[in-house]
């Protein structure tokens, strides 16, 4: 066999969790929980309140220990090579973080620094990050002028800063209008088609996912499903996306639609 016979090895996945779970005292929040999400495409990871969302991201960034199983970036192990790991990864998380009395450029400058980056490289990242996100006009304006979809884009780009390949988002609409979640949504897809970064976007609102989306549904800890949208309607036999999952997690009530 010559090297153009073998067939492609499959491409390294962004993240690849692999038999994990957490516990808080007696209430286990991850049960072995194996899913991944590739490179250069999204995934949304949805589950309801309590679903173990927020958990599994303290575990990939590192908040907490993973004891079992395994959780790889880019191939790094966050165990034993954290900074390798941790290098490849951007996390916007559900509180905003960011200072409301500095600039939008003031507050990626101060990401940066905090990650060793000397002052005209920063200002040069932060410009081109405030670019990819559509908000380079707002560089110089105080964070609190922002509406909440632009704050958000703001730590979007914070995120960006170090050109991660993987970019988790836990819950990021939240308390956005419906505008804002699709205008943010296309913003993230857009990052993907043109950087080839790998998208994990956790919700509970089913009317973020899109037919063609690739899903893990997370339910109590653990993983009830994996497939496009598309896919989990036909396993659960109807057309309806808050109907399949609340029949692939076995509960009456469906999942949240947006309301806003
Ligand atoms: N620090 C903690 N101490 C004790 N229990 C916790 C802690 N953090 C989470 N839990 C519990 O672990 C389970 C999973 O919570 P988690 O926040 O990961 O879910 P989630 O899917 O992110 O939900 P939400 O969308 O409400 O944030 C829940 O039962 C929650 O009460």
């Amino acid at each position: 066999m010559t090297a153009d016979d073998r067939p492609n090895p499959a491409p390294t996945p962004a993240l690849a969790v692999s038999g994990v779970s957490h516990a808080f005292g007696s209430r286990k929040a991850l049960d072995d929980v194996t899913l991944d999400a590739p490179a250069g495409a999204f995934t949304a990871l949805v589950g309801q309140n309590g679903a173990g969302k927020t958990t599994l991201f303290s575990l990939v960034t590192r908040l907490y220990d993973n004891r079992t199983g395994s959780i790889r970036v880019l191939g790094h192990d966050v165990r034993r090579e954290p900074a390798a790991a941790l290098s490849q990864l951007g996390v916007v998380f559900q509180a905003r973080t960011l200072d409301l009395e500095l600039t939008v450029l003031q507050n990626l400058q101060y990401h940066a620094a905090l990650h060793g980056v000397g002052p005209g490289e920063a200002k040069r990242r932060g410009l081109s990050a405030l670019a990819r996100v559509g908000l380079e006009a707002r560089a110089k304006d105080r964070v609190r002028a922002l509406s909440g979809g632009q704050m958000r884009r703001v730590e979007i780009a914070r995120a960006l800063l170090h050109e991660p390949s993987l970019l988790l988002l836990d819950e990021p609409t939240t308390g956005l209008d419906i505008g804002s979640r699709r205008q943010m949504i296309d913003e993230v897809k857009r990052l993907i088609a043109e950087d080839g970064i790998g998208v994990l976007w956790a919700t509970h609102l089913v009317d973020e996912i899109e037919v063609a989306d690739r899903v893990v549904v997370l339910h109590k800890g653990k993983v009830m499903a994996t497939g496009t949208v598309g896919e989990l309607r036909a396993r659960a036999k109807t057309d309806d996306v808050g109907s399949a999952f609340m029949r692939i997690v076995g509960e009456e009530s469906p999942l949240a639609r947006v309301t806003a």
